[in-house]
């Protein structure tokens, strides 16, 4: 990557850029061995943040340093060696360039899909498989808490959309190097650049883990942007943009960004889970009250996906999808 390239990487509009300060210590953290109270505590996390962390998962430890070993590997290799992998259009290699639409960020990344998910290297592929194999039943188990916790039946309503051999799976692997030469503000002090500018994710869940190095941060409701502590034995789950619109609003989509470490390089792996393309997406029938409106205009995955790619990385993509008595 031509980091020379990336001097106007964008600086944070709100002051709190630099990733390790202010680290918040207000996420829930959910414990999936104690499903009693995790259904509960994932309802009430979702409609306050719209992200919380899971601990007690029971994703191999082992396939997510042996996947993380093998993804240093593949960013290791030379920028001629990795630009002779595809570019992202939309699945492949990328640096800088974020999506079709301009968006440029402090980052490298490999954005994979479909069931075998072809890289330069059989060992990463087959890690890839695996692990998304076993996250994506993490992402099941976590969205029948979700149904149990709404106390909607069946408890299958929503993980039936990631257990379809249709469901639209993403991966990606991002690097973010450390940012050595951070940029002068006006007053002469060092801003972190971005990584991976402010957004939504566009699926149902995503479901992440990164290396111990921070950067992460969430948009509170009030607005306010938080430091995530990264915890690399655990998993942080995000609402995306569908489980907003099946729960009529109930569940927030969390804005999330990306800030680039001074030190230290960054390695996260997220599995998005999202349904077939064809799925009708609407709140869920079982869940409106008696003479509630659905906020959103029907639509079908593929249709939102079509509206995202042409969209950027900040835009508000639900709001295209409001009934017009919600603007
Ligand atoms: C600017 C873009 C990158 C993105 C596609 C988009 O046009 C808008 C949504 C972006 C996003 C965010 C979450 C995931 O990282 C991603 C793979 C996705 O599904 O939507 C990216 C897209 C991408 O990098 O291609
Ligand atoms: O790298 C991360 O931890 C988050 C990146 C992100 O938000 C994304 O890939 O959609
Ligand atoms: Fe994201």
């Amino acid at each position: 990557m031509v980091m020379s390239e990336l001097k106007n990487i964008s600086l944070a509009k709100s002051c709190n850029t630099n990733s390790d300060k202010n680290h918040f210590t207000g996420i829930p953290v959910i414990d999936l061995l104690r499903p009693w109270d995790a259904k509960n505590l994932i309802v009430k996390a979702c409609q306050d943040y719209g992200f919380f962390k899971v601990i007690n998962h029971g994703v191999s430890p082992w396939l997510v340093a042996e996947l993380e070993n093998e993804a240093i590997g593949f960013f290791n290799m030379s920028p001629s060696e990795k630009n002779k992998y595809c570019p992202p259009n939309p699945l492949g290699y990328g640096s800088n360039k974020i999506g079709p639409n301009g968006d440029i960020g402090w980052i490298e990344y490999l954005l994979l899909a479909s069931n075998n998910f072809p890289t330069n290297s059989k060992t990463l592929s087959l890690l890839v498989k695996n692990y998304v194999e076993e996250v994506r039943k993490l992402g099941c188990e976590i969205l029948e808490l979700m149904a149990d916790g709404l106390k909607i039946e069946p408890r299958s309503v929503l993980s039936r959309m990631l257990s379809d051999e249709k469901a639209d799976t993403v991966f990606r692997l991002n690097h973010y190097p450390p940012d050595l030469d951070p940029i002068l503000d006006s007053e002469g002090r060092g801003r972190n650049r971005i990584g991976f500018g402010e957004h939504t994710d566009p699926h149902l869940i995503s479901i992440a883990r990164s290396n111990t190095t921070s950067g992460f941060q969430i948009c509170l409701a009030d607005g306010t942007w938080v430091a995530v502590p990264p915890d690399e034995s655990s998993f942080f789950v995000n609402v995306d943009d569908l489980l907003q619109v099946l729960t009529n609003g109930r569940f927030r989509s969390v804005k999330h960004r990306v800030v680039a470490n001074r030190l230290k390089s960054r390695v996260s792996m997220i599995y998005f889970g999202g349904p077939p393309l064809m799925e009708k997406i609407s709140p869920l029938d079982s869940l409106m009250e008696h003479g509630e409106e659905s906020l959103y205009n029907e639509f079908t995955w593929f249709e939102y996906k079509s509206c995202m790619y042409k969209s950027r990385l900040s835009q508000d993509r639900l709001s295209l999808f409001l009934k017009p008595s919600q603007t």
